[in-house]
């Protein structure tokens, strides 16, 4: 006998939970299966306890900026007091609270590995090895996230090395850490825990933050340099070994060797699609799921698998690896679901209700390093490689009124790509002290397609940090 829904879920994350409310809000019964602890990657291991880790740190720097405060600060964070704060904001590594708003928001929870057995069918492995089948009347939605990539370096396996999982929920500051990996993660965890009293080597095969401007990377990396941080932007373990004393040694490719008490790794994602039965559907185990623009999962041929009722949301579709961003997806694709159960139309059209567009356009990211980077749409370099006839302009945040007030010697940059077609935003990244809470105005300005010429009557106020927004048009200048 199996359990009937109309929605099944695999993985409540959060892309899973936003699916599922959106889905049962628009009138759908759904169930949500999770093997572990529901809220997923970010609640527990990843965006919430990370960002704990770092904010004391943040707090006591922009103290340290102004003279009178910094009178008032002696010595640098409690490293008991900051771990209980994020021992806090991971709820503990318990689950009541979200296990609570799933059923306040009436769906519901089956503890347990799903795996896809069949069409709209998914079987449910609880703790008691019983298993469990569930029918979906209308759609099956994958919602799986990712894991800790972990390369395949001689030896590194061997000297019990973190992932992002065991950095986020560390007991412990290490004497000595060493991070392999120089993307968000990896910056983050450097920031983080050199500001807890580590010494921090980070090694990274392709520089510190790669996919950000170089002017905003470069500032991050001039500030690693300047706590004390060692960083290796072309190298690669070739082989990590454990010595007797217990230390790690790590073997470089740049002919260099380290000593860490440590190693985190910090090299990527891959999905959680091993053991879902992707076999079942005439995909392979262990892959990304690719999807269309309505994010039904696409067969081999590139057509939907059967009539289209398997979804893949999140993470794992590989679109944008960002909690607010999956949500995005999420909030769409329970909207259509319950669209298509009522037989209503769906609008798929670019920025239409139920589509994705943003995901293309203007995915924000905000990367909480010291200085922060915020981020949204193009940097040059994807603007070229997109074929966008563009122009680039920068301006020195320190020169703004606002930023020199709000701390000394502020050192930060901003740039906007503008689309020479459309005459709209296509990208802007910003670097510098407290910066992430001006991102929302430029993804609003690019979602919204406003014209430059019309954001010449958009006026920051004074004396804010925003007024970078009129140095850049200035910059650009008034062609009108
Ligand atoms: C260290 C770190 C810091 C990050 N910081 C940020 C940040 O500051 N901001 C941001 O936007 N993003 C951040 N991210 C990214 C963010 O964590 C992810 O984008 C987000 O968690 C994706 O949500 P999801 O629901 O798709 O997947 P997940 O959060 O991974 O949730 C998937 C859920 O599915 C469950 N599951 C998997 N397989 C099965 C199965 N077979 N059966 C049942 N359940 C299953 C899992 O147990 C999990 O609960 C960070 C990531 C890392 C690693
Ligand atoms: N603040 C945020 O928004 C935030 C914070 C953390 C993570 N995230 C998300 O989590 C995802 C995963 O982040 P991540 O940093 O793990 O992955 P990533 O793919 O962003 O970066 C991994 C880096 O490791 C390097 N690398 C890979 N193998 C290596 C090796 N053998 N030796 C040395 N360097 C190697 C790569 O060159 C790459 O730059 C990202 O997509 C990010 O969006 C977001």
């Amino acid at each position: 006998m199996a359990d009937t829904f109309d929605v099944v879920v695999i993985g409540a994350g959060p892309v899973g939970e936003n699916v599922a409310d959106r889905a049962v809000q628009g009138g759908l019964t759904v169930a949500i299966v999770e093997s572990e602890l529901v809220g997923g990657e970010c609640s527990y291991w990843a965006c919430m306890p990370t960002k704990a880790l770092l904010r004391d740190a943040a707090a006591l720097r922009a103290a340290h900026r102004l003279p009178g405060a910094r009178a008032a600060v002696t010595g640098g964070p409690d490293p008991a007091a900051v771990l209980a704060r994020r021992d806090a904001f991971a709820s503990h590594w318990h689950d009541e609270g979200q296990v609570a708003w799933l059923t306040g928001a009436g769906i519901s929870l089956y503890r347990g590995t799903g795996r896809i057995v069949a069409t709209r069918t998914v079987e449910v492995t609880g703790a008691d090895g019983e298993p469990v089948v569930l029918e979906a009347r209308h759609a099956v939605v994958v919602a799986t996230g990712t894991s800790a990539f972990r390369p395949p370096i001689p030896g590194l396996a061997d000297t019990d090395p973190w992932s992002s999982r065991e950095a986020a929920s560390a007991r412990t500051v290490p004497e000595r850490l060493a991070v392999i990996g120089g993307g968000v993660v990896g910056a983050e965890m450097a920031t983080a825990f050199a500001a807890l009293g580590s010494h921090v080597t980070v090694v990274a095969r392709d520089g510190l933050l790669p996919s950000v401007e170089p002017f905003a990377s470069d500032l991050v990396v001039r500030s690693l340099t300047e706590q004390g941080v060692t960083l290796h932007l072309s190298a690669q373990p070739s082989r990590v070994e454990r010595d007797e004393d217990g230390a790690v040694r790590l073997h470089l490719t740049d002919g260099s060797r380290l000593e860490a008490d440590r190693v985190l790794v910090a090299t990527g994602r891959t999905p959680n699609t091993r053991t879902i039965g992707l076999e079942n559907v005439g995909l392979g185990a262990g892959d990304w799921l690719d999807v269309d623009e309505s994010l039904r999962v696409l067969g081999a041929d590139g057509t939907p698998i059967g009539d289209g009722w398997l979804y893949a949301a999140g993470d794992v579709n590989h679109r944008a690896l960002l909690t607010h961003q999956g949500k995005y997806q999420a909030r769409a694709l329970g909207d259509a679901i319950a669209a298509r159960a009522e037989g209503t139309a769906v609008d798929g059209s670019p920025w239409g209700r139920h589509a994705v567009t943003a995901d293309d356009r203007a995915v924000p990211q905000v990367i909480f390093t010291d200085p922060e980077i915020a981020t949204v749409g193009h940097t040059a370099a994807t603007a070229a490689a997109a074929g966008l006839r563009f122009r680039a302009v920068e301006y020195d945040l320190g020169a703004v009124a606002g930023a020199s007030l709000h701390a000394d010697g502020y050192a930060g940059r901003a740039g906007m790509i503008v689309d020479e077609d459309r005459k709209t935003i296509a990208g802007f990244t910003v670097v510098g002290p407290d910066v992430g809470e001006l991102l929302h105005a430029a993804t609003i300005a690019i979602t919204g397609e406003v014209p430059v010429d019309r954001l010449w009557h958009a006026v920051p106020a004074y004396p804010t940090i925003s007024e970078v927004w009129l140095r850049l048009l200035e910059t650009y200048g008034r062609q009108a």
